[in-house]
C-alpha cells in the first residue's frame, strides 16, 4: 500500500540527513505509530510520503502510485485524493465555517455540490459535530476542531490517513476520543494510518510502532510480536539513559 525505498532527505543547512535511507512497507489497513525523539525526522518522513515535500533520493509509491517523481501540480492531486493529513495545530481556516473546511478538498476538486453536500452532511453527523455546522474554528474546542480536521481529511474518502501528533495539543479525554475515531476507521474502513507521537499510550493503539532516531528506523515493532508497552519503554528509557 505504502512502500518507502531508501528515501532521504536532507535540509539545506542541516548537519546530516533529517531522513536517512529509509525503507518502509505498510500494508493496506496497517495502523501504523512512529515514535522516536524530537528532531529525529517523524515529521519529515510524514510529509515526504504525504507529498508535501520531496525527497533528495529515494521512492516513494502511495496505493500502487509513485509520488517521488511527479510535478508538484500532480503530486498534489493526488495527495488530494489518495491521502488525508491531520495535525497537530489542526489548521483549519479560520475564515471558513465548519462545514466549509469540511467542504474544502471536494471544493477544490470541483466535486458537484449536491455529492459535496451528502458527504458533508455525513461527516458531520459521524464525526458528532451536529448543532456546529455554522460556527467558526475559533469558536470551536480544540477536540471539536480536531474533529472538524478529521472530517475534512476524510472527505475525499482516502485510502490513508497521515496523522502528525494529532492528539498532541489535547487533553487525556480529548485525545481518547481522536484515537476512537482513528482505530474506529482503521478497524471498520480498514484505511491505511500512519499516525506521528509522542505518547507512548498513543502508540500503544497502533498495531505496528516504528522507532525512529537520526533520521532512521531503530526498530520496527508489531503487536503480535512482543508485548509493545515494553518494547516502547524500553527504547525510551536507552533514549534517557
Ligand atoms: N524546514 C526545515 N528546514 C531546515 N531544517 C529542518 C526543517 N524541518 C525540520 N528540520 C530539521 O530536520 C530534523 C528533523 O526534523 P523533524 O521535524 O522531521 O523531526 P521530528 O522527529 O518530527 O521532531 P519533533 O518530534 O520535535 O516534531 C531536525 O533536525 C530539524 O531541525
Amino acid at each position: 500500500m505504502i512502500t518507502v525505498e531508501g528515501l532521504s532527505k536532507r535540509y539545506p543547512l542541516g548537519e546530516r540527513p533529517a531522513v536517512d535511507k529509509v525503507d518502509i512497507h505498510v500494508r493496506q489497513g496497517e495502523f501504523v505509530a512512529v515514535m522516536g525523539p524530537s528532531g529525529s525526522g517523524k515529521s519529515t518522513l510524514l510529509n515526504l510520503i504525504g507529498g508535501l515535500d520531496v525527497p533528495d533520493h529515494g521512492k516513494i509509491s502511495v496505493d500502487g502510485l509513485s509520488l517521488h517523481n511527479l510535478s508538484e501540480k500532480r503530486r498534489t492531486l493526488i495527495r488530494r485524493r489518495k491521502i488525508g493529513y491531520i495535525f497537530q495545530n489542526y489548521q483549519l481556516l479560520s475564515e471558513l465555517n465548519v462545514k466549509e473546511n469540511i467542504a474544502f478538498p471536494m471544493a477544490m476538486d470541483r466535486c458537484p455540490r449536491e455529492e459535496i453536500q451528502m458527504r458533508v452532511q455525513q461527516l458531520i453527523h459521524a464525526l458528532d459535530l451536529k448543532g456546529k455546522e455554522n460556527s467558526f474554528p475559533a469558536e470551536l474546542s480544540g477536540g471539536q476542531q480536531q474533529r472538524v480536521a478529521i472530517a475534512r481529511a476524510l472527505a475525499m474518502q482516502p485510502r490513508v490517513i497521515l496523522a502528525d501528533e494529532p492528539t498532541g495539543n489535547l487533553d487525556r479525554r480529548r485525545s481518547y476520543e481522536v484515537l476512537e475515531i482513528l482505530s474506529r476507521l482503521h478497524r471498520e474502513e480498514r484505511l491505511t494510518i500512519i499516525m506521528v507521537t509522542h505518547d507512548l499510550s498513543v502508540a500503544g493503539c497502533a498495531e505496528r510502532v516504528l522507532l525512529f532516531k537520526d533520521g532512521r528506523i531503530e526498530s520496527d515493532i508489531r503487536q503480535t510480536e512482543v508485548n509493545l508497552q515494553r518494547a516502547l519503554e524500553d527504547f525510551l528509557a536507552e533514549l534517557q539513559a
